[in-house]
């Protein structure tokens, strides 16, 4: 058996398991060893139900004491069950999962663990699992892996797909000399894939997990000095000259720029001018105001005969910054078009004409920008948004569309310089370090399930003068089966129920998700957008770039499940005109250590100082980090957390980079040129 083998070459696997694989993206045996569960859960001793605590996620031996019921809800089939022991008795609700109904039986006992709630009077878990006790025996205290799953393929699958291929694993050979290992402390591959998958104890896990950070920021950076080589000494062929021009459109906008915003700018058209080509990343605080940056840099090269496009990370992002782009370019005859993928063919098709004959001089989209059917009339400046969400090749594919046109990147990571240096190894950066005059500072508040009532008052208060609400709803624990599709309409459903209970108000409440089709939730945000609706429950889909001016609140579900920076890009969704905004941060726990990391976001507005505090309070048991958003999208590396194996695989890629490229290349293994990062 080998790497690039068939999945099929594995004891056990056929045609009808390989295909439900296939779903998951695992193909060959490379495919199963690189797909790392997704987290990791240990089982503990039962609690009595009296003793349970609702947040966390526990297990109880208990009692059947009631049939199965069943209702339906929105489509969904909900199996509800009654269980007991001598201190009181849980509810147990299940989704989607009618063949319950006739598993369980009044007197059996069994463990159920799952996330504790407390609802409607009593301690409930939402799709808990459930063992007979010598079942439950032989799994605690075990660190088992949790893997993404499919109809058809459990994690107990994957396992076992996993345990036929060790003799691979037990075969594969280290791109890194053991000496290189040694220095930097970095665990050998057979020993990291073995414990990625099969943990023996929290250390190891630790050591693999860090192994496989290590792979991917190498994979990174020699990706990146590649394209830095062939990109960034490039000889500028297109020449940027209005100043004057860019100066009045400047003059004109409704508002003045920042000194910082200004500096950007000023820094951008030196380097369209100058005699190489244009790399430069535009680091800025949510709400710092980037988009006008980019906007200028755009007029500029319409104005000098040239086209610019702007790409978004998703279809919503780009319809706004279309619409922006429109208003503000109108007036000097510049006209804008837009590319996404849920336009017609037919529309695709006139567009790309459009765009071929310099009929629009700024073209918005998402990636349907980089299709290869796109030809671009005469291509000077790409923008990316958030450019993380796109990743280096196709940045450098939609780059090679022109001959050699400037790229601007527009990021809000907070990201310490040290790092940024080696993160954007490819790109100048400019910073903006000030935030727009007359923003009034954000009121923010972390708060327990206490406050529940208290908030809604608040809410409806706010929506009673005009206002407009997000609430982010919580978020589905990795260990929970139910999705975060459900949990959201749940959600708005009971919140929908308690103003009507407590207000009689006939006030909008929608709920937005990730799985809505892009014309459903453009609807949606646009409605937003326009006033119609005044409270938007969504999945985290509103964090990035969303601008409403007129929102006031944000209030977040479970905050303390986000990463601290992730936590700081929601809030920035509010406080971003001129009305006094507030941000309530609702947490599932009031244990010392997450009201103490959450105030973190009380004490300050400032995210580089946010992200710096997160990385000092992450526990030990966080192994793949709390995903922050605005980071690079690496599988397991965290840039925070694995800030040392990111200077370690820089320091091995300038010592040994040419020495290990010649050993793959070689050897004609191009995994390191394949990481799904990438
Ligand atoms: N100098 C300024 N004075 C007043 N308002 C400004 C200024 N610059 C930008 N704005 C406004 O501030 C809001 C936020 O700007 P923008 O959307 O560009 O932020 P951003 O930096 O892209 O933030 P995010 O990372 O959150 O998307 C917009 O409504 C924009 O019109």
């Amino acid at each position: 058996m080998e790497l690039n083998d068939s999945i099929k070459t594995i004891k056990g696997i056929g045609d009808k398991t390989a295909s439900a694989f296939a779903r998951l993206g695992i193909e060959t045996v490379n495919d199963l060893l690189l797909n790392y569960p997704r987290t990791y859960v240990t089982y503990e001793d039962p609690v009595d139900i009296s003793d349970l605590q609702a947040g966390s996620r526990q297990s109880v031996r208990a009692v059947v004491n009631s049939r199965a019921e069943i209702r339906k809800v929105h489509g969904l089939t909900i199996v509800i069950l009654y269980a007991k022991d001598f201190s009181g008795t849980i509810k147990l609700t299940w989704f989607n999962c009618p063949f319950l109904r006739n598993f369980f039986h009044i007197g059996q006992e069994f463990v159920f663990v799952g996330n504790v709630a407390y609802k409607g009077g009593m301690m409930t878990m939402t799709q808990p699992e459930y063992y007979t006790d010598d079942k439950y025996g032989e799994l605690t205290h075990v660190w088992q892996p949790v893997y993404t799953v499919t109809p058809g393929i459990t994690s107990k699958t994957i396992q076992k797909a996993v345990r036929g291929a060790e003799e691979v694993i037990d075969r594969l050979e280290d791109y890194l000399h053991d000496n290189v290992l040694d220095e930097y402390h970095i665990m050998g591959i057979q020993k990291a894939i073995h414990s990625i998958h099969f943990p023996q104890d929290e250390q190891k896990l630790k050591g693999a997990v860090k192994r496989m950070a290590f792979d991917e920021f190498y994979s990174f950076i020699s990706n990146l000095h590649r394209i830095k080589d062939d990109n960034v000494y490039a000889e500028n062929t297109c020449i940027i000259n209005c100043d004057e021009e860019v100066r009045t459109f400047i003059e004109n906008l409704r508002f003045k720029l920042t000194g910082a915003q200004m500096n950007a700018v000023r820094d951008m058209l030196d380097d369209m001018r100058s005699e190489h080509v244009m790399n430069r990343l535009v680091q800025g605080d949510v709400g710092s105001g980037k988009t006008i940056v980019a906007a200028a840099g755009l007029y500029a090269v319409a104005a000098s005969g040239y086209q610019g496009v702007i790409m978004a990370p998703t279809e919503v992002l780009a319809v706004q910054h279309y619409k922006e782009l429109s208003s503000l370019f109108e007036p000097y005859g510049i006209s804008v078009g837009l590319l996404t993928g849920s336009m017609t063919a037919k529309e695709k098709r006139e567009m790309y004409s459009r765009i071929k004959n310099m009929d629009v001089q700024v073209v918005v989209g998402t990636h349907a920008l980089i299709q290869d059917k796109v030809e671009y009339g005469r291509l000077a400046l790409v923008v990316t948004d958030e450019q993380h969400r796109f990743g280096v090749k196709q940045r450098e594919r939609l780059a090679s569309k022109g001959e050699a046109p400037h790229t601007l990147v527009m990021s809000a990571t907070p990201i310490p310089r040290t790092l940024a240096i080696i993160m954007y190894g490819d790109l100048d950066i400019s910073v903006i370090d000030e935030l727009p005059a007359g923003r009034i500072p954000i009121k923010n508040c972390v708060v327990d399930e206490s406050y529940r009532k208290t908030a809604l008052g608040f809410i409806m208060k706010e929506v009673s003068q005009g206002h407009q609400i997000y609430i982010v709803c919580p978020m589905v624990e990795a260990s929970e089966v139910l999705d975060d599709v459900a949990n959201v309409t749940e959600y708005t459903e009971e919140l929908k129920k308690s103003i009507r209970d407590g207000y009689g108000a006939d006030t909008s409440v929608v709920c937005l998700h990730g799985k809505m089709k892009a014309e459903e939730k453009n609807r949606i945000l646009q409605d937003f957008a326009d006033g119609k609706i005044s409270i938007l429950v969504s999945t985290t889909v509103i964090e990035v770039g969303i601008n409403n001016p007129n929102a006031t609140v944000m209030m977040v579900e479970n905050a303390e499940r986000f990463g601290l920076a992730q936590l700081h890009q929601l809030r920035g969704r509010v406080g971003r005109g001129n009305l006094q905004s507030y941000c309530i941060f609702m947490s599932g726990k009031k244990d010392k250590d997450t009201m103490e990391r959450l105030n973190v976001l009380e004490k300050s507005n400032d995210g580089f100082y946010i992200a710096g505090e997160d990385l000092k309070m992450r526990g030990p048991g966080d192994f793949f980090g709390i995903r922050q958003s605005g980071e690079l999208m690496f599988k397991v590396g965290d840039i925070y957390n694995h800030a040392d194996m990111l200077r370690a695989a820089q320091d091995v890629y300038d010592r040994y980079g040419q020495e290990i490229d010649a050993k793959l290349i070689n050897k004609g293994d191009d995994r390191l040129y394949t990481m799904p990062v990438l």
